[in-house]
């Protein structure tokens, strides 16, 4: 027996940390909202009891440290399953990007393996598991758009953001989240307006969404890697209505409201940067059907 399960991209529209936390993780409040860049994940039942992942990209770990890996193996577990299960990555979200890749990925595999292998837990409990796995997986658990606070993985869903176009470029890097914490000081950070992005999102005020964006890791990034820097300010140059960093990055995105910006926008980075996409925000939690 085979599924297909889809695993959305994120990008996070305010990112702020409050404080650090005697456990090492840092406190946040994260505004975050799925988009239509995903990866394909099969998951085909196995006779015999291994969890195997395949990818064709190289970048994407084959074996426990894969966070889909992670998910399978938790659940076999908990709910002592003796069947085994072969997962196929089909990866479209680029690699250590900010976008939650991994996240989304292990996600979708609890949400895939508990209509497989029948076990019957809700999406509140799955995202209790995946908390376990990584602090962006729960959120990938649900998608749509929510409010993450704790290390992310307190979820409050919010309605669907206005509407418009993400175009995202990302450079020729990879960034360690672990490391981008570990050089933030909390005592500096200048905090964006979580409040009143919620307003922006629930009353539909694409201005006052776009005014509100910020990213307290944005900084830190920039100031390690040039080439972040340099791309936004060619994102904002082509006309985009609104540029941060996704996450810690060093994926940048840009809103744009209408399609004959969009074009010219996307048309312009793709001289510059190798990696940019063009996609909608997704307004819909999951369902498990
Ligand atoms: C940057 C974001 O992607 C924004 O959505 C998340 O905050 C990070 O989520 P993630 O990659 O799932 O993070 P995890 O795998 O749980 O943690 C990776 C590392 O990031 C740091 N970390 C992560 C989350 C958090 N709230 N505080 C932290 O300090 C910790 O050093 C941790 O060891
Ligand atoms: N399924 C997976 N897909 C991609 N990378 C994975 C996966 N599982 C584990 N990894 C490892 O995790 C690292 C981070 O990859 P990922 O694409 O999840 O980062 P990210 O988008 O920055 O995540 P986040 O936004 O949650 O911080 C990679 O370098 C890779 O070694």
């Amino acid at each position: 027996m085979k599924l297909l399960v889809k695993a959305p991209a994120k990008i996070n529209l305010s990112l702020d940390v409050l404080r650090k936390r005697p456990d090492g993780y840092h406190e946040v409040e994260m505004i975050m909202t799925t988009i239509d860049l995903a990866d394909r994940i099969e998951l085909a039942l196995l006779d015999s009891d291994v969890i195997k992942i395949t990818s064709l990209n190289r970048f994407v770990p084959d074996d426990q440290r894969n966070l889909a890996y992670q998910a399978a193996n938790i659940l076999k577990e908990k709910f002592r399953v003796k069947k085994g299960v072969e997962i196929k990555i089909e990866k479209n979200i680029p690699v250590a990007a900010g976008l939650a890749g991994g996240s989304s990925d292990a996600a979708a595999v609890l949400r895939g393996l508990n209509k497989l292998w029948g076990l019957g837990l809700t999406l509140d409990e799955l995202a209790i598991i995946g908390a376990e796995i990584g602090s962006d997986v729960s959120f990938c658990v649900y998608g749509g758009t929510a409010l993450a606070t704790g290390r992310g993985e307190i979820i409050k869903e919010l309605p669907a953001p206005p509407v418009c176009w993400v175009i995202l470029a990302k450079p020729f890097i990879g960034v360690s989240t672990a490391d981008i914490y570990k050089r933030l000081d909390v005592e500096t950070i200048e905090h964006p307006n979580t409040e009143k992005m919620i307003e922006s999102i629930s009353s539909k005020d694409y201005d006052l969404m776009c005014e509100c964006v910020g990213n307290v890791l944005e900084n830190v990034t920039l100031s390690l890697y040039p080439e972040v820097a340099q791309i936004k300010e060619q994102i904002c140059k082509f006309g985009a209505d609104t540029v941060l960093m996704s996450g810690s990055g060093p994926t940048v995105f840009g809103l744009i409201q209408h399609d004959s910006r969009m074009n010219r926008v996307y048309n312009g980075l793709r001289g510059f940067c190798d990696q940019v996409f063009a996609v909608r925000m997704i307004g819909q939690r999951h369902t498990l059907d």
